[in-house]
């Protein structure tokens, strides 16, 4: 079962790949470089996956990297300590967006402390183009991996065992 409440036999792992400090620095240069010509004053990303892809991302921008945590009630929340000042533009990142719902939930606790978005950045997309978002959005790799609704779900109508993840 993936965050959105969707079930999929397909899940991408980022910690696989973010574990690795040269190959996050490489992913990092190169969301960079989709975005380096935005004026940006700090990148965010959605706890846990995105927190270290800010760090790298912001890192090779050259700009503040923030991210959101989990607020226990369904929503996100920008980690207390980090500065967010009025009027300061970001970068959104995602490690793998599904429906775009968690990163879209870091942004809007971002603007609500006065920030405004104007990019959004994947690493990858898995959503075959379905997720959109009202600013430009990029992703370094695009695949298209079914969801289905549970009271639909192929999987479970075989009998598949559910797993959490
Ligand atoms: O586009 P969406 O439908 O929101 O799904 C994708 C989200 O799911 C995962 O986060 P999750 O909260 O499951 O785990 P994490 O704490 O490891 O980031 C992933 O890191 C994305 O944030
Ligand atoms: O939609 C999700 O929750 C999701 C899908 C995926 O492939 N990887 C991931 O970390 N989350
Ligand atoms: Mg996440």
């Amino acid at each position: 079962m993936l965050r959105s409440g969707r079930h999929s036999p397909k899940f991408l792992q980022s910690t696989t790949l973010l574990q690795h400090p040269l190959y996050a620095e490489a992913v990092g240069q190169a969301m960079g470089e989709l975005f380096d010509t935005l004026e940006l004053d700090f990148v965010i990303g959605p706890a846990m996956g995105g927190v270290v892809l800010a760090f790298v991302t912001a890192k090779a921008l050259g700009v503040r990297a923030l991210f959101a945590e989990k607020d226990g009630q369904g929503g996100m929340r920008v980690r207390e300590g980090l500065t967010i000042h009025p009027g300061e533009r970001f970068l959104a990142v995602e490690d793998v967006v599904t429906t775009g719902g968690s990163v879209q939930q870091a942004i809007q606790a971002a603007e609500a402390k006065g920030a405004r978005c104007v990019a959004v950045g994947a690493i990858v997309d898995r959503s075959a183009g379905r997720a959109e978002f009202s600013v430009p959005y990029r992703s370094l790799v695009q695949l298209d991996f079914p969801t289905y609704a549970p009271e639909t779900c192929p999987l479970c109508q075989r009998g598949e065992p559910l797993q959490e993840v």
